[in-house]
């Protein structure tokens, strides 16, 4: 059984086509990022995964139900942006509240550990940060222990130390084998924290593998080197070469035969500190979707 089901799934909004004919199915433990523009269709989407809104065409299936059945029994939470806290609750007070709903809530300390809030579960939410609040948002989400989490764009206006934060919990918690899907506008987040990336645009998908194979989507390989007073039109004349930039004498080349462009440039010139790389998710996202992503800020090298 599918965690996600759509089925040539469309939504428009008068003349808008907010989605226009998605078709995606998502595995039971998979982490999923959905990655695109503004206004590239993804709240939409997560909108009817969620129940809250119905397509316009085609099906939505959450655990083979209906997304409001599957909401109603538990199966399905969500970490939205903003809403759903009272500021002058406590964040324990805060989940307390969330599991009165639930008849077989997991229990409240379980949900403020997993969302590494247990230091902070007597501070009020009006005295948290934002990441800090976000997280009382994902304890919540916990507390009818779902099998599906769906995050929509979490992160916004986090710093790095609270986005990391953030993601380790999710990411520590998604280990015991729960889904998760996410929408982001960043490309580090996905490809840091996603198994899975499916790009939209335009409320199509545009792209759907791991991170490496969505970079290898891309033609070509990097070629850096130290190259002092390079021409670039001379640079674009060597083997394979489809990009050139030129930053003092720090040269980046795209190339489709990067072998032969290497041996060229350490036999033929006076080019040093030869780097060949395989291009990244920010190279095929740029390629499908004109660029229009946050890439920073970059926390590299994140653990996992
Ligand atoms: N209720 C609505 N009425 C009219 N148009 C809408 C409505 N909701 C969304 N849209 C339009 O549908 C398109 C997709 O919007 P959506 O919010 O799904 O995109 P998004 O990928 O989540 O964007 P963002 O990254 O900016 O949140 C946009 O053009 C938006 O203006």
């Amino acid at each position: 059984m599918n965690a996600i089901t759509l089925r040539s799934v469309t939504k428009h909004f008068g003349e808008v086509r907010a989605v226009d004919g998605i078709d995606l199915t998502i595995g039971q433990g998979e982490v999923v990022a959905v990655l695109g523009p503004n206004g590239a269709g993804k709240t939409t989407t997560i909108d009817m995964v969620l129940g809250l809104s119905t397509p316009t065409d085609g099906d939505v299936a959450v655990f083979d139900l209906h997304p409001r059945e599957a909401v109603e029994r538990g199966l399905v939470s969500a970490v939205l942006q903003s809403g759903g806290l009272l500021k002058d609750m406590t964040v324990r007070e805060s989940v307390e509240y969330t599991a009165a709903l639930f008849p077989s809530a997991r229990p409240v300390d379980e949900a403020l550990t997993a969302a590494g809030l247990t230091a902070i579960a007597d501070r009020r939410i009006k005295d948290c940060s934002g990441g800090e609040q976000q997280r009382t948002r994902f304890a919540m989400a916990l507390v009818p222990d779902p099998e599906l989490i769906i995050l929509d764009e979490p992160t916004t206006g986090m710093d790095v130390a609270a986005r990391r934060a953030f993601w380790q919990a999710i990411h520590a918690d998604a280990e015991q084998g729960r889904t998760v899907v996410f929408a982001t506008h960043y490309l580090e987040e996905a490809e840091t924290w996603a198994d899975r990336v499916v790009v939209v645009r335009s409320g199509k998908v545009v792209a759907d593998g791991t991170p490496a194979e969505l970079g290898a989507m891309t033609a070509g390989r990097v070629v850096r080197a130290t190259l002092p007073d390079a021409d670039p039109d001379a640079l674009r004349a060597l083997p394979g070469v489809v990009e050139v930039e030129v930053r003092g004498s720090s040269v980046t080349l795209v190339s489709t035969d990067s072998d032969a462009l290497a041996r060229h440039l350490l036999t033929q010139t006076a080019a040093r500190d030869l780097e060949v790389a395989g291009r990244s998710l920010e190279d095929t996202f740029v390629a499908l979707t004109g660029g229009d992503a946050e890439t920073t800020p970059a926390p590299e090298g994140l653990p996992r």
